[in-house]
């Protein structure tokens, strides 16, 4: 186990007198230098460098491994490039959610029919003010980010504004001078993917990092790709009054979904509302408009004979096709690092490997989304951790089956493992007999209090271990509601253990609980 901090800390006070003269950030080095190699300290070479660990990126990925290098006592320092928070709290997740919030009380109080049910009445318009939605999301991306810099600071953390480059082994440059650390973390996360054709001048065809400023709703959007932003962007779009028109590459609407939480996807978040979807084409061309003056045309080729099918004339394009890597700039290629499609390729313990099936390149680890494990805040930020922890010699390995995921629409979808389609596949390969347990909104007090019946959490499991295998719900609160099956599949809680916990009453939780109960041959109540 590595102990290099406390030991340094002893060695720092052997030395104090010299180390009182010199930058916080040189004493590690000195004061290593005045002792013998193997001293009774334990210290070794590596507390010749400036650093014990230093993290290239300071977005949730980033964050998180410095605050568990600072936990295990590392000498830590994290190049930021000048956007601490990253995409998650700046151009992401939190601003996302802040539209998704306000957009939300919107469709909400505009609902006539689901407030009668529960006796009210909303006298006159409900009205929004656009800019004053769009500031609540950049003041809260604002505020988030201001706490993770105190974060860093009040513990300790050296954080260095610089673009940082990784030039040989142990060192990373910045705009004016090397970094050397024993071990170092890339953490850059990535950028919206751009498909070729599609011109995006973040006014009238954006990404999502223009699409979050919310300059105007306009009043016909179309979205490229069906996927999570797509999705929660038609969420905020179409309560906010838009139509919108959503354009797939793939033959059906939510690919990477579970076929029938996307069919009841369809069913609760798509034929309600304005929007229409063409499925199974490409949006070869999209080139910009001038608002209220020309529209953002939008030529379409079939996916497969690459024929044009449609040209659509719309107010604005989103553009939601997934993220790439952002790893042009890292220097990988200082340390003949390959890369796939831009993706650093790391094993189980995030230790970067020095191409596809290549060998592992010594104290060089690589987290978040740059390492295309999995593109998610949390995921992100639980690889940060899992990396310290390889470092510290406590071997780590992270469980992406465990990890869950949310689309935050209204109702939410969320989920965890595998999908029905894969599990069968699974099912099949291993030679398991899979079992499947559905739990209904509508049979729940909680949900039907709110009027909030829709939905299904689905649970799916192998009949022979009654291990969870994936569970996917549609309904109220979804993403709360997962949060107890990736605790069950992380810990290998079987469906009988879980339909033995008392679930509190009455609370959306019991949605599952019918389910966990269904597994094993139980009626809920
Ligand atoms: C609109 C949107 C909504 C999302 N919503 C959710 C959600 O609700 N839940 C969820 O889990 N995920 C969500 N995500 C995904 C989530 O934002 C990412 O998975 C997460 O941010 C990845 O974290 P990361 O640390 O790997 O990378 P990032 O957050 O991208 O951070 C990387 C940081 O490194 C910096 N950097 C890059 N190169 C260098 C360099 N050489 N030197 C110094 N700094 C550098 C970058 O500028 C950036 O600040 C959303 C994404 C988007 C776009
Ligand atoms: N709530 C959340 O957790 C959340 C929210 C937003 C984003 N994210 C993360 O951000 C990442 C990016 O999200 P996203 O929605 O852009 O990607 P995505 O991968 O979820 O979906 C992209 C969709 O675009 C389609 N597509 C790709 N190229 C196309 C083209 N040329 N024409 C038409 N369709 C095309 C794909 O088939 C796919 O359905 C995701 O990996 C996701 O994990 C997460």
């Amino acid at each position: 186990m590595r102990t290099t901090m406390r030991c340094c800390a002893a060695a720092v006070g052997a030395v104090s007198l010299a180390s009182a003269f010199v930058a916080p950030s040189n004493r590690l080095a000195l004061s290593a230098s005045l002792l013998p190699r193997s001293s009774r300290f334990g210290l070794r070479m590596a507390d010749s460098y400036d650093y014990d660990v230093i993290i290239v990126g300071c977005g949730v990925g980033g964050h998180g491994a410095a605050l568990h290098a600072r936990a295990c006592g590392l000498k830590t320092a994290v190049f930021s490039g000048k956007d601490v928070g990253g995409t998650c709290v700046n151009r992401g997740c939190v601003p996302s959610k802040a539209l998704l919030a306000a957009a939300g009380r919107v469709r909400d109080m505009q609902n006539e029919h689901h407030l009668e049910g529960l006796g009210i009445t909303v006298d006159g318009e409900v009205k929004f003010d656009r800019q004053a939605v769009a500031d609540h999301a950049k003041n809260l991306a604002s505020r988030v980010r201001g706490n993770l810099e105190a974060s860093l600071k009040g513990l300790g953390v050296d954080v260095i504004e610089d673009a940082g480059e990784l030039v040989r082994a142990h060192t990373v440059k910045g705009a004016s001078r090397e970094y050397t650390a024993k071990d170092i973390i890339l953490a850059p996360g990535s950028l919206p993917f751009v498909p070729p054709g599609v011109q995006a001048d973040e006014k009238t065809v954006f990404t999502s990092d223009g699409g979050l400023n919310l300059e105007f709703v306009p009043e016909y959007v179309a979205i490229v790709g069906s996927g999570y932003i797509g999705l929660e962007f038609s969420d905020v779009y179409t309560a906010l009054g838009a139509e919108v028109t959503f354009i797939e590459a793939l033959p059906m609407i939510m690919p990477t979904f579970d076929r029938e939480i996307a069919r009841l996807a369809e069913r609760l978040l798509i034929k309600p509302r304005a929007i229409d979807y063409r499925v199974g084409v490409f949006a070869s061309e999209v080139t910009p408009g001038i608002p209220g003056v020309k529209p953002v045309t939008i030529k379409m080729i079939d996916a497969k004979t690459k024929e044009h099918v449609e040209t659509l004339e719309v107010d604005a394009c989103m553009v939601a096709t997934g993220r790439v890597p952002n790893t042009k700039t890292l220097g990988l290629d200082n340390m003949g690092i390959e890369t796939v499609r831009g993706f650093v390729q790391v094993n189980d313990k995030m230790q970067v490997l020095s191409g596809p099936d290549g060998a592992v390149v010594p104290n060089l680890y690589c987290i978040g989304d740059a390492n295309g494990k999995m593109m998610l805040a949390h995921a992100a930020s639980a690889h940060g951790v899992s990396a310290v922890e390889n470092i510290c010699g406590r071997a780590n390995v992270v469980n992406h089956n465990a990890i869950p995921a949310a689309c935050f629409t209204h109702p939410e979808i969320a989920m965890v493992g595998l999908t029905e389609e894969q599990a069968k596949e699974d099912a099949a390969a291993k030679g398991y007999e899979l079992g499947k347990s559905v739990g209904h909104f509508r049979a729940n007090s909680k949900a039907l209090a709110e009027g909030e019946g829709d939905g299904i959490a689905k649970v799916l499991f192998n009949k022979g271990t009654e291990e969870i295998v994936g569970v996917h719900i549609i309904g109220i609160h979804a993403a709360d509601l997962i949060q107890e099956c990736s605790n069950a599949i992380a810990t290998g809680t079987t469906v009988r253990e879980l339909s033995m916990l008392v679930h509190t009453h009455p609370t959306l939780c019991e949605v599952l609980d019918e389910a966990f109960k269904g597994a094993v041959g139980r009626a809920a109540h």
